[in-house]
């Protein structure tokens, strides 16, 4: 089996005749925190859909523990162990912590779930609900509306929500937008906490965030990776320097 658990190759995805992501060779390798940051436009945000199947490949491949998901359906992709969060909010706000987590955790068992005898299914998904609610540390807001949740209470919900299904792969997109430098501390224990043992691969723009939680960073300029490596080899690279303009910390 490969080291790497997401491979995508000379992946590229146009738009008309904008060619907004450009023959991406990329490797994320099983069990890393991967970030993948760039300028604003670079192509973050497409790539993360390419990647979980809201769109499709112009030409190129996504491989996902060795095998082509490129084309695949959302819901396909997060079967074969892949979830990811998105920019925008997507937690039930009328419905209460317990039971948005506990939609997520209903996900995980699949068609095995369809087996199992009513008061089993009831036991399990408790069980999972629970774990969930600890996981991201909403015990305490367990009967509250999601909806009635701040902001980065939210957050962490809707990563609830994404690891609920239970992804080996978590793909995160901008974890930590909107908020406060306190909210951000929190968040990056939090993230640090549930991506143990899985892989992650982020998207985040607070350069400390991604050079304190990940093993690895690729950089994406206009729909090309430039540079891909430690954050020691990053922070060293001319061209990502160039990119950045001093962005990057010392
Ligand atoms: N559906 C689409 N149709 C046409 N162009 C698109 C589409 N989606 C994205 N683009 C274009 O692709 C480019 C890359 O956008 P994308 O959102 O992937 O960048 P990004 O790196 O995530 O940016 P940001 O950091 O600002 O979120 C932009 O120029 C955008 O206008």
């Amino acid at each position: 089996m490969t080291k790497d658990i997401i491979q995508l190759t000379d992946l590229r995805k146009r738009f008309g005749e904008s060619e907004i992501i450009r023959g991406v060779d990329l490797g994320v390798k099983r069990g890393e925190r991967h970030a993948l940051i760039g300028p604003n436009g670079a192509g973050k945000s497409t790539l993360f859909h390419l990647i979980s199947g809201l769109y499709k490949p112009s030409s190129g491949d996504i491989r996902l523990n060795g095998d082509s998901i490129a084309g695949l359906a959302p819901h396909l992709i997060t079967r074969r162990g892949l979830s990811r969060s998105f920019q925008i909010t997507t937690i039930f706000p009328r419905l209460s912590v317990y039971e948005n987590l506990r939609i997520a955790a209903m996900a995980r068992h699949g068609r095995r779930y369809a087996l199992f005898s009513l008061a089993s299914k009831a036991t399990v998904i408790n069980r999972d609900t629970d774990e969930l609610l600890e996981l991201v540390r909403l015990t305490q807001a367990r009967d509250k509306f999601a909806g009635d949740l701040t902001y980065s209470e939210q957050r962490a919900l809707e990563i609830g929500m994404a690891i609920g299904p239970g992804a080996d792969v978590i793909l995160l997109d901008e974890p930590m937008a909107g908020m406060s430098r306190e909210e951000t501390h929190y968040m990056l224990n939090l993230i640090r906490d549930i991506t143990q043992g899985k892989t992650l691969l982020v998207v985040e723009h607070d350069m400390e965030v991604v050079f304190s939680l990940c093993d690895r960073i690729s950089v994406l300029v206009y729909g090309e990776v430039i540079a891909s490596g430690t954050p020691e080899e990053i922070r060293s690279n001319g061209r990502v320097q160039e990119a950045y303009l001093g962005e990057v910390p010392a």
